[in-house]
């Protein structure tokens, strides 16, 4: 049956599609982020109605300014995780340090973390762009029913069991991956499920489609200088298109399905760039390569990154295998 007639069909085929190789417990955490991502999308459709644009007042660990956005996604998901009973920690972008979930009850036998950036694109929220949410699950290591630790949280990209994010766009999709590919899910606002709207999502190898912000431009590695200009020469099928939304999950999801890369590279402000490794690059990467693409620093795979810290910050380039490949060889002359 083509996707298209199930597509229009009022059974919920997500059950199909996406749960077939999902233990019970992750379908209900997986469930619980989308119950979470319906109440954040039902918000930022009001924003501009209600009260919930514009600053918070206060600034998080990383020293941004909190948007009320930023914070009313980071209670809602951590609300709906926490209620039910699933996981046994949160790490949050928002959050200064993880919130541990009963797990000291030693009859706590949850065995999930969730790292997630609650909402990204926050520059975006009062100007009616695209946002979205970025999460990232694992199951903790140290032993059921003790309380967990923050190296529950600081695992490896690769020891990842699901991530997704939630783009809060023309349409509201949700996107993951269990490690069996990636599939799309766009929700029917009408009746609030979200339906397999694109199943199997890959990057295409190759691209046209740059995503940086080269306002940074003098502030980049001479070998990210080099690839920006080898993407604007007049040569084969160059200059590529700059597309920069400042959202990384709507540059991430145009480019998986139109093929392009996305890079936000150390600079000399940020010696470590700006995108954080366990609720931002972790999850993208996993999406990138369950999906055909690639994701590094520029020298490593991203998933096999030793984290440090919940905060730490790392140099970002993902997308189409190519043109990973290619900024990689411009970066490796330098060193
Ligand atoms: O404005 P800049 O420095 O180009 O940064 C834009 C990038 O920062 C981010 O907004 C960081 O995410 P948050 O909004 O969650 O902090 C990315 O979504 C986006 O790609
Ligand atoms: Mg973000
Ligand atoms: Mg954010």
């Amino acid at each position: 049956m083509s996707i298209k007639k199930q597509t229009l069909g009022e059974f919920i085929i997500e059950n199909q599609a996406s749960f077939k190789y999902t233990s019970g417990e992750l379908s209900r955490l997986i469930n619980s982020i989308r119950l979470a991502a319906k109440v954040v999308n039902h918000e930022v459709n009001k924003a501009g109605l209600v009260d919930i644009i514009g600053a918070a007042g206060e600034t998080n660990v990383q020293g941004e300014d909190q948007q009320k956005l930023d914070v009313y996604a980071n209670e809602k998901f951590i609300h709906t995780l926490t209620n039910r009973n699933i996981v046994c920690g949160i790490a949050s972008e928002e959050e200064d340090d993880f919130v541990a979930i009963n797990s000291q009850d030693e009859n706590n036998q949850n065995k999930y973390v969730v790292l997630i950036d609650p909402l990204d694109g926050s520059s975006n929220i009062d100007v009616n762009v695209s946002v979205g949410t970025i999460f990232s699950i694992y199951r903790r290591v140290t032993p059921l029913g003790t309380p967990v630790t923050i190296d529950d949280f600081l695992q490896k990209g690769n020891q990842q069991v699901a991530a997704g994010y939630v783009v809060y766009g023309t349409s509201t999709m949700l996107v993951y991956t269990t490690g069996h590919g990636v599939n799309g899910f766009t929700l029917n606002p009408a009746i609030g499920t979200f339906y397999l709207s694109h199943p199997d999502m890959q990057f295409p190898e190759d691209g046209k489609i740059y995503s940086v912000n080269e306002g940074n431009y003098i502030h980049f590695p001479q070998g990210v200088k080099d690839y920006i200009k080898y993407c604007q020469m007049e040569e084969g099928d160059r200059p590529y298109t700059s597309r920069y939304i400042g959202s990384l999950v709507s540059d991430f999801h145009r480019n998986m399905i139109k093929g392009g890369i996305y890079m936000y590279p150390k600079h000399s402000k940020n010696s470590n760039g700006k995108l954080r490794l366990l609720y931002e690059c972790n999850p993208m990467a996993f999406l990138a390569e369950q999906a055909n693409g690639k994701a590094s620093n520029g020298h490593t795979r991203i998933m096999d990154i030793e984290p440090t810290e919940l905060h730490q910050r790392v140099p970002f380039f993902c997308g189409s295998k190519n043109m990973v490949e290619k900024v990689e060889e411009f970066i490796k002359k330098y060193e």
